[in-house]
């Protein structure tokens, strides 16, 4: 499988920069684009106008970005927590029970960021249905917040503590600690959470601003910020203790879109206005209301391409391309990117996790007999062994011992369409079986072979992992010493379709083929096999050139060859499959 990423470069935010505007007919609005300098890591502040949507040039940073081009930074590592971003947006608090129908409502006003839900809930203040049966009908009716409490009291413990009169603080903290743990209430889970407030969250002019619900999943994080100008008996029984104040009942955050930040009802638009008034807002027992929340992404937000291009220097093209092999990412870097390739590989494993455990990079170019590669494991395990499934077949595989791509998987189907069950396949270059095993499902018998060893070895396990043993018969030979041999054994099956899948030199073992056929006793005119070989060409006519290598391997011209392009391999240079009954004058002709 290949994972592939548009080839682009970084985009760069130059200051003062006219984008197009938000999708409102509201003013952008300039915030701070928090960008890195190379003094010792500090962050600087320029100011541009922002295009729409979540972005590490927009929102707050608590750190500043670190550039592994920073003389001050190693090139192998960097810190996650510089890219947490912080953005106040806007939500509407609702009951949750008519969250959804406002979503539907209000859709065209809702935030609308990738991979951001735009409702979330407040953990504080859920209710488990076994509470809500022990909750007086209607809230709209209920009694305010102390009373609501003493009544539940009476209602889960029977006569409650302060009986009578509403409890005090102190008895209420006591009531509390008897049921709570620090996960809230041990029975209702959900209820509350307790926890002391955080300190240090007094805003200018003296109120007093509590950051209160929580939800934290795939890099994202929203914290209502409440004003809260009470008496402060947070303190004393924990932030999410709603004391003395509304009971809500459980609510949800409908997150509003980005424009209308820091917003007074006044100032938002009709639609959400509308929504607002049909719940009285004066209502004290409404859990109706504008709320400031914080949205926080954080490394795990950001895609690969996001975290790379703030990441590499600037003008760098940013990594396009991996290949997956099973658990193993395998990347095929430039060399420009190679003294960052550290770093790159831990963002490739980081985003890619779980399903890539290994990152490695090719070291050099294909050259070896068995075609297998040079390859640097770069983050995650070391294991280059591993197990992926193509065509609904496994295989076993060892990219350090064997050849192995799945750029291929396509055309393997493609060949395989060909064939049909009465077929008799011969793969002469077989490695650990993409094709054999894949036709073996389809055709009579298979004959696959392969010069590697370690390649067989595989072979047979997939043969056996994929419950085709008994259709597939393996060999360990040189490709022409196979050819000779499987084709002059009159114990084989008669072989109607041979493949041979090595194009650097496929063409050149073709001369096997010159009579083959000759004294073996068979009668002229008997079926003869059809050959798929591949090759390379990098000739401005590539199916010509490679015609033209086949008929001087085979000495023969006057045969019809069907040429498909499979793909560019390097700019210029095609592989390609050229497929052809073998001549008869070929297979008859007197060996040399
Ligand atoms: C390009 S790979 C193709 C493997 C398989 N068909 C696939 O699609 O994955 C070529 C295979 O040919 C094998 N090979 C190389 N030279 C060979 C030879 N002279 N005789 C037989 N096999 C050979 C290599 O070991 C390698 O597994």
């Amino acid at each position: 499988m290949v994972t592939k990423f548009s080839l682009f470069r970084p985009r760069t935010l130059p200051p003062f920069t006219l984008l197009p505007p938000p999708r409102s007919a509201a003013k952008p609005r300039l915030i701070p684009l928090l960008c890195c300098c190379g003094g010792g890591g500090t962050t600087a502040l320029a100011f541009s106008t922002i295009s729409y949507g979540p972005s590490l040039h927009k929102g707050h940073s608590p750190l500043p970005l670190q550039l592994p081009n920073c003389p001050s930074v190693s090139g192998d590592y960097f810190d996650e927590a510089a890219f947490t971003r912080v953005f106040e947006i806007s939500a509407l608090r609702v009951p949750s029970a008519i969250c959804s129908a406002l979503e539907n409502r209000l859709r065209g006003h809702l935030l609308n960021w990738p991979r951001i839900k735009n409702i979330a809930r407040v953990p504080g203040d859920e209710i488990d249905d076994e509470m809500k049966t022990l909750m007086p009908q209607s809230e709209p009716e209920a009694e305010d917040g102390a009373e609501t409490m003493v009544a539940l009291n009476r209602r889960i413990y029977g006569k409650a503590v302060g009986d009578g009169d509403p409890l005090n603080a102190v008895l209420y903290r006591d009531k509390l600690a008897k049921n709570f743990n620090s996960e809230g209430y041990a029975r209702f889970r959900n209820l509350a959470k307790m926890s002391r407030p955080k300190k240090g969250q007094k805003r200018d002019g003296g109120e007093k601003r509590v950051v209160k619900g929580v939800r934290r999943s795939e890099g994202v994080l929203v914290e209502v910020v409440e004003v809260d100008d009470s008496e402060d008996l947070s303190r004393l029984l924990g932030e999410d203790v709603q004391w003395q104040q509304k009971w809500r009942g459980s609510t949800r955050l409908l997150l509003l879109d980005e424009r209308y930040s820091n917003k007074r009802i006044e100032e938002l638009p009709e639609a959400i206005k509308v929504v607002f008034n049909e719940h009285d807002r004066h209502d004290t027992r409404s859990a109706f209301e504008l709320v400031t929340c914080k949205l926080t992404l954080f490394y795990d937000y950001w895609q690969l391409n996001e975290i790379l291009e703030a990441l590499l220097p600037k003008g760098m093209i940013v990594p396009s391309a991996f290949e997956t092999v099973g658990h193993i990412a395998h990347l095929n870097l430039r060399d420009e990117h190679l003294q960052y390739k550290n770093i790159i590989a831990k963002v490739v494993l980081d985003k890619n996790k779980p399903k890539i455990q290994t990152v490695v990079n090719k070291v050099d170019s294909i050259q070896n007999d068995y075609r297998t590669m040079q390859l640097e494991v770069l983050a995650g395990n070391n294991s280059l062994v591993t197990t992926l499934v193509e065509n609904r077949l496994r295989f076993h595989v060892d990219l350090a011992a064997v050849y192995w791509n799945s750029r291929l998987s396509t055309e393997r189907q493609r060949l395989l369409s060909y064939f049909s069950h009465s077929d008799v396949v011969c793969d002469v270059f077989a490695g650990v079986g993409p094709i054999a095993i894949s036709a073996a499902k389809k055709v009579k018998y298979v004959y696959a072979n392969d010069l590697n060893p370690c390649a067989v070895e595989y072979l047979e396990k997939n043969c056996v992992l994929n419950k085709l043993e008994r259709k597939i018969e393996v060999y360990n030979m040189d490709g022409r010493r196979f050819i000779e041999a499987i084709f002059a054994n009159q114990e084989t099956q008669p072989i109607t379709q041979v493949v041979m899948n090595l194009p650097r030199d496929a063409a050149e073992f073709l001369d096997s083929f010159k009579g083959l056929f000759h004294g073996l006793g068979l009668v002229k005119g008997c079926t003869l096999p059809r050959i798929h070989v591949y090759g390379f060409s990098k000739a401005e006519d590539p199916e010509f050139e490679f015609h033209e290598r086949i008929r001087i391997a085979v000495s023969e011209v006057g045969f019809d060859v069907q040429m498909h392009r499979v793909r560019l391999v390097a700019p210029g240079k095609w592989m390609l499959c050229a497929s052809f009954v073998l001549p008869e004058r070929v297979a008859y002709s007197r060996r040399g």
